[in-house]
């Protein structure tokens, strides 16, 4: 009797022909990717076993090697976990259209959609970003050490002399040698107590350009005085050195400096993302950055060599280069390099400047639109400090509205709204999800301040959450996910201390110092510029009245 013809669906196509040597092989009801491959395999091996055994068995070796191959990708993913849900996105350049120019928005709309945890191609580049505070807890502390490295991110490694800084380096020894000595000499709590003069001298200087500009007639550019003042600071205590007296041109182009590097190292270049093109610079980004790191190069370059002719004036009252050249070698024969104190340097200028003007400009935009915050807390300073004086370091603990204030701003306006971005070289199980291997995350820290399900009113600027209410014990430092404007677990800020003090001591003296006005008939712009920092796209340009006794500006 003749067997019916085979009309299941589901049996391996092959398997009618050769039923026995393909006994191993499972049969799957969607043949994809690899497994159309091994369909294809069994085909020619069944077709060839009736021409020539030989050819035959060579080809059931490539078979069964295919097969081993197969299973042991497999394993090397380890998980059958499903991947975090997300956009597909196009061949090549993946979701970056879908995210769009302003990233941390449209990442923040697709988490509507597809939730706190997203896995979504960035042009050929695997990423995962986190979007509410328990996707950042579960990134950020429970795989804390997992993602404790950064991508090697094209535009990065030109200008932070191929990734040998402290911001961009991997979590290895390096890294940990650059943290510790930062910290021990320059951002930890001692040291910063020990360079507080250096504070205060600089920002008395801020407030007297802005009195002797009051006193001229002319407005006040607020981000450009201010990152004037913090570049001063950082300049004495990294190399003994203000780095701008002048006004005018000199900081003029340091500012742009600084803005061009911040504005650049956060653009999604898609070289970054898509490595098989990255030559090509498609949108010019490389080539930009590398000149302004060459000018960058130049003035760390000029600084270092009068820093070394002048090494004797200060005997006794070391800087933090003087400290780290001291300190090169690390546990474990770990050395800091002549381009790792380069590179370090980049960092505490870049980090270390616009971050905090950027929330110092957004606070004072906000009292701008709304007068009613500005005058309680000129009443507040006024009432602990009077008007006899300027506001000292010392004040700061006694003025809990300005803290509210300065929260707060963190919270609407974080300077850097996709934190700076990790990476974990091996797989993990996040919330049920695989996240496999060689993957980024961002962590959307704007988005997590917004958070309808945390925050009343999320979008309005209001300090008095921070006063009393159910937000009101929340904290900015790293343990609190709910708010992380300075990151969390081991890569947090390494100067979340000193950035506190500058955002609060500069915001209290802008504020009881000066009365605002904008220009005639000029409205107030509130657009964002999206880059590593976000700072406001029309800087602040205002008349200051002073409000204090003349003596106080003296
Ligand atoms: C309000 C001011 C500041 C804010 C909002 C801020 C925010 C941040 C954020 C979000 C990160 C990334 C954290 C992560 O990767 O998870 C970071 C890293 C960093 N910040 Fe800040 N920062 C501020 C001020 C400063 C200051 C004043 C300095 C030093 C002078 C500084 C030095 C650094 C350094 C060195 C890193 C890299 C740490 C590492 O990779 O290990 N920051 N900051």
């Amino acid at each position: 009797r003749e067997r019916p013809p085979n009309i299941n669906p589901n049996r391996h196509p092959a398997a009618s022909l050769k039923p026995d040597i393909f006994k191993c092989l499972k049969p799957t009801q969607k043949p994809e990717g690899k497994q159309s491959i091994h369909h294809l395999l069994c085909f020619i091996s069944t077709r060839t076993m009736q021409l020539d055994p030989f050819l035959a068995a060579t080809v059931a070796a490539c078979l069964l090697l295919h097969l081993l191959l197969l299973r042991l990708s497999r394993k090397s993913s380890s998980s059958r976990l499903p991947l975090p849900p997300g956009p597909r996105g196009v061949p090549i350049l993946g979701a970056l259209l879908v995210v769009g120019p302003d990233a941390h928005r449209g990442l923040a709309r697709l988490a509507h959609h597809y939730g706190p945890i997203m896995y979504l191609k960035m042009g050929t580049s695997g990423c995962v970003v986190a979007s509410n505070a328990a996707a950042a807890r579960a990134f950020l502390k429970t795989h804390d050490a997992q993602f404790a490295n950064r991508p090697d991110v094209v535009s990065a490694r030109d200008i932070t002399y191929n990734r040998q800084n402290m911001v961009f380096a991997d979590n290895g020894p390096k890294w940990k040698l650059l943290r510790k000595l930062c910290s021990l000499h320059l951002l930890g709590g001692k040291a910063l107590a020990d360079w507080a003069p250096v504070r205060r001298a600089e920002f008395t200087h801020m407030v007297r350009s802005m009195h002797r500009a009051a006193a001229e007639g002319r407005p006040v550019v607020l981000p450009e005085v201010m990152v004037c003042a913090l570049a001063n600071i950082v300049g004495q205590t990294v190399v003994s050195k203000r780095v701008f007296d002048a006004q005018g041109d000199e900081s003029n182009q340091y500012k742009d400096m600084i803005v061009e590097l911040l504005t650049g190292g956060g653009l999604f270049n898609i070289g970054d993302f898509v490595p098989a093109i990255a030559w090509l610079d498609l949108q010019g980004i490389q080539a930009k950055m590398r000149k302004v790191h060459r000018r960058f190069d130049a003035m760390v370059t000029k600084l270092l060599e009068e820093h070394e002719a002048t090494k004797d004036e200060r005997k006794g009252r070391p800087d933090f280069v003087d400290t780290i050249m001291a300190n090169r070698q690390g546990e474990g024969g770990e050395t800091i390099t002549d381009t790792n104190v380069k590179a370090i340097i980049f960092d505490l200028f870049t980090a270390g400047t616009d971050t905090s003007a950027v929330i110092v400009e957004w606070a004072v935009a906000e009292m701008l639109k709304n007068p009613v915050i500005l005058r309680r807390l000129q009443e507040e300073i006024d009432s602990v400090v009077g008007r006899g004086r300027l506001v000292q370091e010392s004040d700061l603990p006694k003025l809990p509205y300005l803290h509210a204030v300065c929260k707060e701003a963190l919270r609407l306006h974080p300077s850097t709204p996709l934190s700076l971005p990790h990476f974990s070289f091996d797989d993990c199980e996040v919330d049920g999800y695989h996240v496999p291997g060689n993957t980024r995350l961002l962590i959307n820290i704007w988005a997590i301040g917004r958070d309808p399900k945390v925050w009343d009113a999320p979008e309005v600027f209001d300090p008095e959450r921070f006063v009393g209410g159910r937000t009101a014990k929340i904290d900015p430092q790293g343990n609190d996910f709910e708010l992380i404007p300075f990151g969390a677990g081991r890569r947090i800020c390494a100067g979340k201390l000193m950035g506190m003090v500058f955002v609060q001591y500069m915001l209290g003296l802008l504020v009881h110092s000066f009365d605002w006005k904008l220009p005639e008939g000029e409205e107030l712009n509130m657009d964002e510029r999206f880059g590593l920092v976000l700072p406001k796209a029309v800087p602040i340009k205002a008349f200051v009245t002073p409000r204090l006794a003349p003596q106080a500006y003296i």
